[in-house]
């Protein structure tokens, strides 16, 4: 503490000559408006610029948000990556860009909760803010939920990445699109059919897209769950945060009994999205990082129903 307290021992500049010695110069001449009324707004200059533009904005916006689940904690607080971007035509040289977050602002300071039913209302707002007929929304989060060890019941905090994708269109409405990303273990069937004993097995990345009907209505069912539950149960066996011994051989047991390619993960987990009323279409990944490689083992199924039933039937 004495140390400490008998510094500074050098005699530095003061900040000013600091900064000056570092290459700061004083302010030149102001000759250009600095009232907003005043100055000019290239970004409204109206022209023919030749293309029109399927989108223009901001992304990598991080920001607080709330999230609701049905999991414990049923209310958290989550950093969100936002994009937000609208159309513009050829008549239009640039959006304006402040309004993005300017509307982020607005929504965050009257409690910002991040559901489908604000993220709807919030697209639409800055279609309209932006004087657009379309605007797209996509926020990227992780979301965290209690998990109890199997046996001894202890919990922690597991964690699924999520991204919610909504499009608003004058004409066509609304577009939905929901993801989440879980880990999960796999245990490789051919290895536990070849050898003796044991059998090797890895931590896999499953990753589910689903289209959400328009009706959907996430107060009667937390998707997020639904989906988490989906990859889970298809899988050999689930993460935990914490695990005593008795843990640890329950979740391993489990895993030789329930073995899983990287393609009947993905397989069984469709099969489970496909019995959801409320997905009109889906895909799921899968990446499985191998024990006995360096490389990774993928998977991958895309699905659309309405499609599917037209071609069949
Ligand atoms: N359109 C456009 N804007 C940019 C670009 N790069 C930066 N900007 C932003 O332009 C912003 C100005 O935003 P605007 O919303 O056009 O400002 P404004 O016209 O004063 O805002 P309004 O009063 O809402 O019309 C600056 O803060 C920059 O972030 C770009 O490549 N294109």
């Amino acid at each position: 503490m004495d140390k400490i307290k008998s510094f500074p021992k050098k005699q530095l500049p003061n900040k000013t000559q600091r900064h000056k010695l570092f290459g700061s110069v004083q302010p030149g001449p102001r000759t250009k408006p600095s009232e907003k009324k005043e100055m000019a707004d290239l970004q409204n200059t109206k022209k023919d610029f030749l293309f029109d533009l399927d989108e223009v904005g901001i992304e990598n916006v991080k920001h607080p948000i709330a999230v609701t689940s049905s999991l414990v904690p049923n209310e958290q607080t989550t950093i969100g990556t936002f994009k937000f971007s609208s159309s513009i035509d050829k008549a239009s040289k640039g959006t304006n860009m402040s309004r993005f977050t300017e509307q982020l602002q607005s929504y965050y300071q009257k409690g910002f909760t991040v559901d489908l039913l604000t993220l709807k209302t919030f697209t639409k707002d800055l279609a309209d803010r932006l004087k657009q007929s379309d605007a797209e929304v996509e926020v990227s989060f992780p979301w965290f939920y209690e998990r109890k060890g199997p046996q001894s019941n202890l919990p922690g905090m597991n964690h699924a990445d999520i991204t919610l994708n909504v499009k608003y269109d004058d004409v066509k409405g609304y577009t939905i699109q929901a993801s989440l990303a879980s880990l999960i273990t796999t245990l490789c069937p051919c290895s536990k059919e070849i050898s003796e004993y044991s059998a090797h097995n890895q931590r896999g990345l499953v990753k589910m897209t689903v289209s959400l009907a328009d009706d959907f209505d996430e107060r009667l069912l937390d998707w997020k769950e639904t989906l988490l539950e989906a990859a889970e149960s298809n899988a050999s066996s689930r993460l935990h945060p914490v695990l005593k011994r008795p843990d640890e051989k329950m979740v391993t047991e489990q895993a030789y009994e329930n073995p899983r390619f990287v393609e009947d993960m993905v397989r069984l987990v469709a099969a489970d999205i496909y019995e959801m009323p409320f997905v009109t279409k889906f895909s799921v990944k899968c990446r499985n990082e191998e024990s006995i490689h360096m490389h990774d083992a993928i998977a991958s199924v895309t699905y659309d129903k309405l499609q599917n039933e037209m071609n069949e039937g």
